[in-house]
C-alpha cells in the first residue's frame, strides 16, 4: 500500500527511516529512501515526524506496554483490547431511529440525483490518473449516473460499508498504527489479501505484531473493480481514444486491499505506493482507491512537497484510479470535510463520522 507513515521532507538531506502505515506509500522501502521519497507522515508534519520508526501498535494498547516484543520494533501481541468498529452500535441490537418524514426522504434523494447529474462521471486527471465521479451508487436509488446505464455497476455504498465493518472487527481488523515514540498515525488500517507491514515496507501473509493472517478480498470487491476499471477504459476512449485506452491504465486483478479508516482530524502524509512487486510497478498496474463516508482532500503530484502538488476532493461514492505513468506520484490525504457524508449513508450504517477508503492493488 501506500506508506502511511512518516515520511521524509522532501528538502531533507538525509532522507527518513520513517516507514508508512501502509506498504508503498511513506518510505517503504530502501529503495524509497535511497531515492531520498517522502515517508508517510499521516500525523505530523515533516518538521514534528522526526521521529523513530512507525510501527504498529495495537489500537488500544499503551505505547508504554511496547516491550519490545519484536526485533524491529513492531508491536506486541494483540492484548485483547476491543477491535476498532468503523460503525457505532453495529453489534449492539437494533439501531432506534426515528423515520424521516416524507418529505425529507424525498429531498435527500433529490439532492442525490442532482449530485449525481452534476458530476462528470470522469475527470481525467492526468495521464494515467482517472476519478470516476459518484460511481458506488446507493443501495436504495436507481442512478442516473450516465456510466451507470453504461457498466450496471452494481457498487454498493451500504453493502461496502456493512462488508468492511464486519471485517474490521474480526481477526487481522482494524488498528492504529503507531510511532515507536508513542505518537498514532492519523488512521486505523487492516488489510485483506496480504498484509502490509509498515516496520519493513513490505508485503507478506501474517501480520508480524499479532500472527493474524488478513482476510480475504471479498469476491464482490473484486468485482466492483473490475467494474471501475472497465468504466475509466469506455470514459477514457474520448481522451486518448480507443487504442491507448488500456494502456493508459492497464486492467488488474487485485490481490491486496488497504482499508484506511480516518476521522475529521485524519490525515495521510505524502508518499508513493512502490512496495508491490516490481512487475507490477513496471507495468503500471493501477491502485484503484474508493471512498465512502465524508469528503477529503487529496494531494497529488510528482514531488513529494505540499506546496507543489494538485488538489482533488474525493467525495462518498468516487473513485480515483491512478496506474501507467502516474502509478508512482506522489499522494496523500491533507484535509478532511466533516459533515459531508450522505445522511442516508450515516443513517443506513451507522458509519463513524469520517471517510472509509479502500485501496486496492494487485502485487
Ligand atoms: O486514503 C486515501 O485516499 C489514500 C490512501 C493511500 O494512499 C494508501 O493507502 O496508500
Ligand atoms: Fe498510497
Amino acid at each position: 500500500m501506500a506508506g502511511g507513515g512518516e515520511k521524509t521532507p522532501a528538502n531533507s538531506a538525509q532522507p527518513r527511516k520513517a516507514r508508512s502505515p501502509h506498504g508503498s506509500v511513506y518510505g517503504r522501502s530502501s529503495e524509497c529512501q535511497k531515492q531520498g521519497a517522502c515517508t508517510p507522515s499521516p500525523s505530523f508534519s515533516s518538521k514534528d515526524s522526526r521521529q523513530q520508526l512507525v510501527t504498529p501498535v495495537h489500537p488500544l494498547k499503551s505505547v508504554d506496554s511496547r516491550s519490545s516484543p519484536c526485533s524491529a520494533g513492531s508491536v506486541g501481541s494483540d492484548s485483547g483490547a476491543a477491535p476498532f468498529d468503523i460503525c457505532m452500535n453495529c453489534n449492539k441490537g437494533p439501531i432506534i431511529r426515528l423515520n424521516p418524514s416524507l418529505l425529507e426522504i424525498n429531498r435527500d434523494k433529490r439532492q442525490n440525483r442532482q449530485l449525481c447529474k452534476d458530476a462528470a462521471p470522469l475527470q481525467y486527471l492526468r495521464p494515467g490518473m482517472v476519478l470516476l465521479k459518484k460511481f458506488i451508487k446507493p443501495n436504495d436509488q436507481v442512478r442516473l449516473c450516465l456510466h451507470l446505464f453504461f457498466f450496471q455497476s452494481q457498487i454498493n455504498h451500504v453493502k461496502i460499508v456493512k462488508v468492511c465493518q464486519q471485517l474490521g472487527v474480526g481477526s487481522g481488523g482494524f488498528y492504529r498504527p503507531g510511532y515507536r515514540n508513542g505518537a498514532q498515525l492519523r488512521l486505523w488500517m487492516m488489510c485483506l489479501g496480504k498484509n502490509w507491514d509498515p516496520d519493513s515496507c513490505s508485503y507478506g501473509d501474517k501480520r508480524p505484531f499479532d500472527g493474524a493472517q488478513p482476510p480475504t478480498i471479498p469476491e464482490e470487491f473484486r468485482k466492483y473493480v473490475q467494474d471501475a476499471i472497465q468504466a475509466s477504459h469506455e470514459l477514457l476512449k474520448q481522451h486518448v481514444g480507443a487504442a491507448n485506452a488500456v494502456e493508459e491504465l492497464p486492467l488488474m486483478s487485485p490481490d491486496i486491499c488497504l482499508l484506511n479508516f480516518y476521522n475529521s482530524s485524519g490525515r495521510l502524509g505524502l508518499h508513493q505506493d512502490k512496495d508491490e512487486s516490481r512487475s507490477s510497478l513496471d507495468k503500471g498496474l493501477p491502485v484503484v482507491s474508493f471512498t465512502l463516508g465524508d469528503t477529503t482532500e487529496f494531494l497529488y503530484g510528482d514531488v513529494c512537497d505540499e506546496d507543489k502538488v494538485s488538489k482533488v476532493d474525493l467525495e462518498s461514492g468516487d473513485v480515483l484510479i491512478f496506474g501507467g505513468k502516474s502509478r508512482l506520484i506522489f499522494h496523500g490525504v491533507s484535509n478532511m470535510k466533516p459533515k459531508t457524508a450522505p445522511k442516508w449513508l450515516m443513517d443506513e450504517t451507522n458509519l463513524r463520522p469520517g471517510r472509509l477508503n479502500l485501496t486496492f492493488r494487485q502485487y
